[in-house]
């Protein structure tokens, strides 16, 4: 049975309805209704209800929720010139300036030529090639720290996710001893990020006029938080584009997007102040997100290891003992390329996406969505769905090598890392250094349950950015030649 929820009905064309949805309450429509905690759960449970294009409207706002990878591209891909924009989130957007970095930027000129940019230095694989060697270098430093103190394994993934950013958007080198400022202060911005833009915490968010409310006010604690993450946002874009500065006045500056676009240029404020807070939109968003999918990883190989011990054959067998993996061995280690697709499928790392919203009406299959309102995916259903993926709660990266009279099924990477013109940019970049740390991994480390926590939950973190929960394992050298191999000096 359909429920319609929606009160933007009565301004639709007559031919058609918006989709079907939980009923609201007078007023606030499906204010109430709205999962804050894990919200792909519920949203996939309306899914099953009501349809695969379903709806809610909230204080007159209308979302829908696509729980179906075809909907997503039809709508999303083949109509991204209405579908591109974000919505306004006052907090985080407006008093805190996210705006400025891409995620959050209004669809328009600015947002065309950041993803211009971005795409020209590292968007395809033929332009990520020059940075294909930092990644081998960073991942090999990873190898040493983790040899060193296993321990504090997810600390280095941290680092790694990190240094690899940074040393691409800034030509910037993470400090190896201790934390490094920069990849703290990114970490910092993501996290108050987090918060600022989860649903339902910060009433602002929902009702924008409060922003205008003085901070003396009582119960207007929201402007102290603001001005409070504003300011780590700006030392965040700041301080790393004043180092890259000063390395290129002194001609010490390293290759990388801002020594691509500021070296030997003459910039005007405007020009500056974009190339900054483009390389500040790329390192923030980078590395939190990596690293969610590298932590899987190193989960999925305690809790399956004969997936671990497959994948090592395979790389004993075509690399050897005699040299790390690199990126020229990638096409022919078949089987740890489906492993890292299984990782990426089975923990969704952003298992919402982002919200699109229409610049223009819109109908689709009979339903109208009219222009202003926003389109939430759920990519975590798509990643588990049964009608796309077999046995979706079986770990198996079989699933995507081709056998006689079985093709692979949907390659991950079509859903996880978004849709149309708002497509994760810095995709590439992901999907290779998950690729090297894992492959690298895999080649000297032996990752198992930790003696004395041997339990490993299958819990994630709820967010935007999700990750599987806290863990602990044992990772040593699977050989003594394969210790020599970490602790040679890294091949530059
Ligand atoms: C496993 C790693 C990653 C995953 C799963 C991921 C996923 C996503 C998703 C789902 C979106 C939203 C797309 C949409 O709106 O439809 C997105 C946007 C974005 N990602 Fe990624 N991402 C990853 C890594 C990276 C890296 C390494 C970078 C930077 C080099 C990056 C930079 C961005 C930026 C700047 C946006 C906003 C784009 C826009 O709004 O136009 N991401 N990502």
């Amino acid at each position: 049975m359909c429920h319609r929820t929606s009160l933007q009905s009565r301004n639709t064309p007559r031919y058609s309805t918006s989709s079907s949805g939980p009923y609201g309450t007078p007023f606030v429509g499906n204010l109430l209704d709205m999962p804050y905690f894990k919200a792909w759960i519920k949203y996939a449970d309306w899914g099953d209800k009501y349809g695969d294009m379903c709806s809610v409207n909230i204080l007159g706002q209308q979302i829908t929720i696509i729980n179906s990878a075809k909907i997503a591209f039809d709508l999303l891909d083949k109509k991204g010139s209405i579908y591109s924009d974000r919505p306004v989130i006052p907090l985080a957007g407006e008093m805190i300036g996210w705006k400025n970095t891409l995620v959050l930027m209004p669809y328009g000129d600015r947002f065309r030529n950041f993803r211009r940019l971005a795409h020209s230095l590292f968007g395809s694989r033929t332009s990520m090639a020059s940075f294909e060697p930092l990644v081998e270098i960073e991942s090999h430093r990873f190898l040493k720290r983790v040899d060193k103190t296993p321990d504090d394994f997810q600390d280095h993934i941290v680092k790694t996710a990190g240094a690899i950013i940074l040393r691409i958007s800034h030509g910037y080198r993470v400090k190896d001893e201790g934390a490094d400022a920069f990849v703290t202060l990114a970490n910092t911005a993501m996290e108050q990020f987090g918060q600022a833009t989860a649903p339902g915490l910060f009433l602002v968010n929902s009702i924008p006029l409060l922003r205008y409310v003085p901070s003396w006010f009582p119960g207007a604690g929201f402007q102290h938080t603001a001005k409070f993450y504003k300011q780590t946002l700006m030392r965040m874009t700041d301080e790393p584009f004043e180092v890259v500065k000063q390395e290129l006045a002194n001609g010490t500056a390293q290759h990388s997007l801002l020594s691509a676009l500021l070296d030997g240029k003459t910039l005007d404020v405007r020009e500056e102040f974009d190339v900054k807070w483009l390389a500040a939109s790329l390192h923030s968003v980078g590395a939190d997100t990596t690293v969610s999918a590298i932590y899987a990883f190193f989960k999925a190989m305690v809790l399956f290891p004969e997936c671990q011990a497959k994948a090592q054959a395979e790389i004993d067998a075509v690399v050897g003992s005699h040299r790390l993996p690199g990126f020229a061995d990638k096409e022919l280690l078949p089987y740890t390329a489906a492993l890292a697709m299984e990782v990426h499928r089975w923990h969704t790392v952003g298992p919402t996406g982002m919200p699109h919203r229409l610049v223009a009406d819109d109908v689709h299959n009979g339903y109208f969505l009219p222009k202003g309102s926003l389109v939430l995916t759920n990519i975590w259903k798509m990643t588990h769905d049964p009608r796309v993926y077999s046995n979706p709660w079986t770990f198996d990266p079989e699933r995507f090598i081709a056998k006689e009279g079985k093709q692979p099924e949907m390659d991950p990477r079509d859903l996880m890392f978004g849709f149309g013109r708002r497509i994760c940019p810095g995709r590439v970049l992901a999907d290779a250094s998950v690729w090297m740390t894992a492959a690298m991994s895999l080649a000297v480390f032996k990752i198992g349950r930790h003696p004395k926590y041997s339990h490993i939950d299958l819990d994630v973190t709820s967010g935007t950015i999700s990750h599987p929960s806290h863990f602990k394992c044992s990772i040593e050298p699977r050989s003594q030649k394969a210790l020599e191999l970490i602790l040679a000096d890294e091949q530059v």
